[in-house]
């Protein structure tokens, strides 16, 4: 097998690691050493990748039970090498180790589901004779590949959401030419070659490697790519939607996530420990973290009282060590765009109850009240360890303000009542309401994906299938 030559990763075509010429270094977000290289896929690279993955579509040999048994010996050799790959993912992603290791887990069972359902793809009958005049015909669909999809991924779970992308599309049956993340690529190179070691041939995944400008565009701009797959900003989810013209998308998008707390919440102590520590996760780099907290106003000053004593209990440091709840932002400029948000909040008239300090790319779990809706703490996607509590007098003022939002991914709401509820779900505007927990909630098999800017589409293995498959009716005249 060709492996990628050291800790160089240029591109992968058809089974080939091709070296391009300029060499962007991968740094340890912690420490800031260099781990590793990628090297920028030019537009020959990238049409050559995509000209390989149509060709193998085009002679597709994959039996779906041989899919299965890829998917799965993958996820075997991911359990085996659990605590390199999270490694990776704390150096490149300045990711802490618990969670790095529990990426891990979630990715592989992402692969388990996809090769599950790789099994169970399947259309349906048509019953036209109920139509006059279709009494001799019979009808079913199938659900058949799109062909070539282009994968292009964020930086932020770099193993389990590039997992969502290759693992429901190989199920499907469909090749790929995949984009990492430039910031963390190291980890999506090494689950092409684990991929490879795990019997997939040639073609079926290949990788280009590089910056969004360059080689993420030269894919957009390849019309052999019949569908796309992106999990990035807004900002970048409407050029792709606007250059990809009719060709299929799925956009995973940003979120400033709302969760409300009532005041007949059951267990106010555990609303305010998740809340908090579901706030930083990933130094609350993700695109459900909570970050928006309403709260009822009985019960206002103990939750704000209880979430500082929290966010007092969180370890910051280095990502390696056993016990750090946080690490470093992704850049010392993140951070520092972050850190002005707090500032011009303050200035605005908010409060720092808790953090708010800055050291190189760590930011502190922080916390924020007296902020207004206009603040772009509220009314933006923070990405950040910050979370701002807002108290409130009825919950249809709290559903009001949840969903003044420009987006729609996810929502958390406390409640012991079982009408409310159920009212919050009909009336909360987001792909998915969380009852009793908060809205950083995932389990890897549910449908998963937003409204308004937060995106269009679903994944999930059984749900990206359907994106990734077209439906095709047969007729049969009798
Ligand atoms: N909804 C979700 O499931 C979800 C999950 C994770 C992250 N996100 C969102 O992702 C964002 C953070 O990730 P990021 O900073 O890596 O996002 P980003 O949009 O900057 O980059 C994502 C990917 O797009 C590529 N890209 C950039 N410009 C491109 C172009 N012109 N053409 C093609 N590709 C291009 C990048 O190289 C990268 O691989 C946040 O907004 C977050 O909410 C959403
Ligand atoms: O950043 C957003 C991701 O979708 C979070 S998760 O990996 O799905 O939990």
């Amino acid at each position: 097998m060709v492996q990628a030559t050291s800790n160089v990763y240029g591109s992968l075509i058809g089974g080939q690691w091709i070296k391009g010429e300029e060499k962007l270094p991968v740094k340890n977000k912690y420490t800031g050493e260099t781990i590793g290289y990628i090297t920028n896929a030019s537009r020959k690279d990238v049409e050559s990748a995509v000209g390989n993955a149509l060709e193998t579509f085009k002679n597709n040999k994959l039996s779906v039970h041989k899919r299965y048994e890829i998917l799965m010996k993958a996820a075997e050799i991911f359990a085996e090498r659990k605590e390199e790959l999270a490694l990776t993912i704390v150096r490149e992603a300045g990711k802490v180790l618990k969670d790095a290791r529990g990426e891990i887990d979630r990715g592989i069972q992402t692969f388990i589901a996809s090769a599950e359902e790789a099994k169970r793809i399947t259309g349906e009958g048509i019953p036209l004779a109920g139509q006059p005049g279709n009494e001799n015909k019979m009808s079913f669909t199938l659900r058949v590949p799109v062909g070539v999809i282009g994968a292009i991924t964020p930086f932020n779970f770099p193993f389990n959401l590039t997992a969502h992308k290759i693992a429901p599309a190989i199920a499907a049956g469909n090749t790929v030419v995949l984009k990492p993340a430039e910031l963390t690529p190291i980890i999506a190179n090494k689950m092409a070659e684990i991929l490879r070691e795990a019997g997939l041939p040639d073609g079926y995944l290949n990788v280009v490697n590089g910056l969004g400008k360059d080689t993420g565009q030269y894919l957009l701009e390849d019309e052999r790519i019949a569908m796309f797959t992106f999990t990035g900003s807004p900002g970048v989810g409407r050029h792709i939607k606007s250059t990809t013209g009719i060709r299929k998308v799925t956009l995973e998008l940003g979120n400033n996530s709302p969760n409300i707390v009532h005041n007949d919440v059951a267990d106010l102590d555990r609303a305010a420990e998740l809340c908090v520590t579901r706030g930083y996760v990933n130094s609350g780099q993700a695109c459900i973290s909570v970050q928006r907290i309403y709260v009822q106003k009985e019960i206002y000053d103990q939750f704000v009282e209880k979430a500082i004593a929290v966010a007092k209990t969180i370890n910051v440091g280095n990502p390696e060590l056993e016990d750090t709840d946080i690490g470093p932002m992704i850049s010392e400029k993140a951070a520092a765009r972050a850190e002005e948000w707090i500032k011009e909040a303050e200035e605005q008239g908010a409060e720092i109850a808790f953090g708010g300090k800055r050291n190189g790319a760590v930011l502190d779990p922080t916390i924020v009240t007296n902020v207004k809706p206009s603040m772009k703490l509220v009314c933006e996607e923070v990405f950040a360890p910050v979370i701002s509590i807002i108290p409130y007098e009825t919950i249809d003022e709290a559903f009001e303000q949840a969903n003044d939002s420009e987006f729609g991914l996810q929502a958390g709401v406390f409640t012991s009542d079982l009408n409310l509820a159920m009212k919050a779900a009909q009336t909360l505007e987001f792909g998915g309401v969380i009852i009793n927990n908060v809205s950083t909630y995932r389990a890897d098999i549910m449908p998963y994906g937003g409204i308004k800017n937060s995106g269009v589409g679903k994944e999930g293995p059984k749900y990206a299938i359907e994106e990734m498959t077209d439906e095709r009716i047969v007729v049969i005249d009798l």
